[in-house]
């Protein structure tokens, strides 16, 4: 078998022959070009692995080369080296359709990571290669708007570059994440999802980035974070709003250098991970208010992906409902729909989306007779005339009253402190107090945690947390 072709395009003699020697060490072929105007020649002669372009030349804009490419060797990735510092530069070059980048002073080890990964994927975009990426999408619909969005993926699957995905709580987004990296070249590495709003402020550093054995009292052995967890494959920071500010400054440098360094440890270790963060906030308004910071966000949002809010793509309700009965019904058992069911579920507006779709349908399966659902197994109260149809990013609607009625203060049940015996374990007794709480605000909003966190006036971060720490089933995408 040959071995990969890589074409080296820059006019800096010094930097081109390391590059050039790099890449041969690694058993590639190289072929080299130092102007815009010879590295055309070369793509017109050749089909590459990779295109490797400096960004400045002496006749033009490695840029230029970048679109080019992408325009007319859709099969080639190309990446860019920028000067340091210049991050601007590599958010460009991304934006424009570059896989990857590596800065000035070019780190050997971070150019071999780039080199593999781009490797990766030309074998997996190689002719009979990997799976038709439309047929192996698990995000169901074919309405315009789902159409659009798997096309998008499949396009933004190929690059390293940073995704920002917004869109309503239970829109999906966690089930995109997976989709790009499962189209990636990363598909066989890990990916990590982490909940950035549960997590408490003081583990922060420890999960992210690890620890050394002794680093504090506690740590009795050496641990991995998400990072290392991650390597290799795609780490989602989902809720990254909720991100404390001390830690974006962290994640910053470490989603900047690729470099991570566990608490305790005297160096850094390299790490390759691709980042894709969610939210359902309004991410440039968190940015005005000052919660967010301006530097991460554009680190960030590089490409953003936004998913559809249900309301928007009703056309899907029936393939929707078929693939959650079917998977809700088990292997050889039957349920489906009864008449006019559809029509109610089109007049809802799913302020929970598709997650609240399962929901009422996992629920009315259960009032079913024989499998099929009728329009009164659906208990969606009111159809809810004037829906408000919140933005897909704003913050979530106030809650509803027509499908929510307030839970009672938590002080409410206290025991009858004068007659009724006294719990015998007081720790235990709140938290079941707490979990029942919990519990039905999370059932009245259909388990959207913004709004049940609003009903019970504590912020999203602590119910994900009493959630977490009380062991209360929430059904997560
Ligand atoms: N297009 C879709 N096709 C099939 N299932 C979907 C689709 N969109 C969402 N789902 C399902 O809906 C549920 C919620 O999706 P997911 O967790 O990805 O949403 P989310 O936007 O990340 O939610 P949150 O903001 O609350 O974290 C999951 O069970 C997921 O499988």
């Amino acid at each position: 078998m040959s071995s990969p072709r890589i074409l080296v395009v820059d006019d800096e003699a010094d930097l081109r022959e390391l590059l050039e020697i790099t890449l041969l060490k690694m058993g590639m072929d190289v072929d080299s070009a130092a102007t815009v105007a010879e590295a055309r020649a070369r793509l017109a002669q050749h089909q590459y692995a990779l295109v490797l372009t400096d960004m400045r030349l002496p006749d033009g804009l490695g840029l230029e080369l970048v679109r080019e490419v992408n325009t007319n060797h859709k099969n080639t990735p190309i990446a860019v080296v920028t000067a340091y510092g210049s991050a601007e530069n590599a958010v460009v070059a991304l934006k424009a359709g570059a896989f990857d980048y590596v800065t000035k002073p070019v780190v050997l080890e971070d150019l071999r990571i780039m080199v593999r990964s781009a490797l990766r994927l030309s074998e997996a975009e190689a002719p009979g290669a990997g799976q038709d990426a439309a047929e192996a999408s698990r995000l169901i619909g074919e309405s315009p708007a789902m159409q659009g969005l798997r096309a998008q993926i499949g396009r933004l699957a190929r690059s390293m570059a940073p995704i920002s995905i917004t869109g309503e709580s239970g829109s999906g987004k966690e089930l995109a994440a997976r989709e790009i990296h499962a189209q990636s070249s990363r598909a066989a590495k890990p990916f990590v999802a982490v909940n950035c709003g549960a997590i408490p402020e003081a583990l922060m550093e420890a999960e992210f980035f690890g620890y050394r054995k002794g680093a504090f009292t506690g740590a009795a052995e050496e641990r991995e974070g998400f990072f290392q967890a991650a390597n290799g494959g795609t780490l989602m920071l989902d809720e990254v709003a909720d991100l404390p500010l001390p830690m974006q400054v962290k994640l910053l440098r470490a989603i900047q250098e690729r470099r991570v360094r566990k608490i305790g440890a005297t160096s850094e270790e390299p790490v390759d991970v691709r980042i894709v963060s969610a939210t359902h906030q309004d991410l440039a308004r968190c940015v005005e208010q000052g919660r967010f910071r301006q530097d991460l966000f554009y680190r960030l949002n590089v490409i953003e992906l936004r998913l559809p809010p249900l309301r928007e793509r009703l056309d899907d309700l029936p393939l929707l409902c078929a693939a959650i009965l079917a998977r809700l019904a088990g292997p050889g058992q039957h349920a489906a729909l009864g008449p006019g069911v559809l029509d109610a579920l089109r007049a809802y507006s799913f302020p929970g989306n598709v997650r609240e779709l399962e929901n009422v349908l996992e629920r009315a399966l259960a009032f079913a007779n024989d499998g099929v659902i009728e329009v009164q197994d659906l208990q969606l109260k009111a159809a809810r005339p004037a829906d408000p149809a919140p933005a897909a990013v704003a913050p979530p609607p106030p809650a509803a009253p027509a499908v929510m009625t307030p839970v009672p203060e938590p002080a409410a049940p206290a025991p009858a402190a004068d007659t009724g015996p006294l719990p015998g374990n007081l720790p235990e007794y709140l938290s079941q107090i707490e979990r029942d709480i919990i519990q039905r605000a999370l059932n009245q909003t259909q388990f959207n945690r913004t709004q049940a966190a609003s009903l019970l006036g504590i912020s999203v971060r602590q119910l994900r947390y009493q959630i977490q720490k009380l062991g209360i089933q929430a059904p997560e995408g």
